[in-house]
């Protein structure tokens, strides 16, 4: 379980999270919602260990990581995919591939999306946004993870394209029960169809907290 017990991270004398208290459970899909600048890229950065709480605590699986570096909390199973993608943008579709594997079978991927077969030698600079978001989330089918933490996976796509990703997650989510995956979304009509739980960011503070059905993404 990942708890954040009035979590505070500043960008200089900017506060962007102001306090935030709540609890990622073991096994679900947390959509984390809420308009441009609300805050969620900063939760799920802060969270991955790639910015610095102000104050306040981060535990994840019993253990305090909020001073942990990056490393200690990738080992403990904390995967970012983050908004920009996480991919290098000089290699090759293959060379990526490679370098998330680290060794490991690349056939998930290749498996779930098998546009990057044929764009294996491509570089990632050609891609379009959707080829890139399929690379980016590649990174969570070829190395392991107990934490899914995805940031904007549906951002700037084509709708056909966004719920073919999330088909993807969705699977990916099934096939391990016992892991958790948080979403953050500024649209949340994928999210919403996907997760089991769902909270709410508005200008730094949670807003809301419920199941899909208590909300309505005209609303949102
Ligand atoms: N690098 C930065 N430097 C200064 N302020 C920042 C930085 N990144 C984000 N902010 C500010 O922090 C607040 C929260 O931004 P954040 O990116 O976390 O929101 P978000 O909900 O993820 O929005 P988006 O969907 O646009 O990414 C906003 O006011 C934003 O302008």
């Amino acid at each position: 379980m990942l708890v954040l017990d009035a979590l505070r991270v500043r960008y200089g004398p900017l506060e962007a999270l102001h306090g935030v208290s709540l609890t990622f459970a073991q096994g679900e899909v947390t959509a984390v919602l809420g308009r441009n600048g609300a805050g969620k890229s900063t939760l799920l950065r802060a969270v991955a260990g790639y910015l610095r709480a102000s104050s306040g605590r981060i535990h994840w699986q019993g253990s305090d990581i909020t001073r942990a570096p990056v490393r200690r909390r990738a080992d403990a199973g904390v995967m970012l995919i983050p908004d920009e993608g996480g991919v290098f943008r000089t290699l090759t579709v293959r060379e990526n591939l490679d370098l998330f594997a680290a060794g490991r079978e690349l056939t998930p991927a290749l498996d779930a999306f098998p546009d990057l077969r044929t764009l294996s030698r491509r570089r990632v600079t050609l891609l379009s946004g959707g080829e890139q978001q399929m690379l980016a989330l590649s990174r969570a089918l070829l190395a392991p993870w107990r934490l899914l933490l995805v940031d904007e996976l549906s951002h700037g796509l084509a709708p056909v394209l966004a719920t073919r990703l999330y088909d993807v997650l969705a699977a990916l989510a099934a096939a391990h029960p016992d892991r958790a995956v948080v979403l953050a979304e500024p649209d949340p009509r994928e999210a919403l169809a996907l997760a089991d739980r769902v909270h709410v960011l508005r200008r730094g503070e949670l807003a809301a907290t419920g199941s899909p059905a208590d909300f309505d993404p005209a609303t949102l």
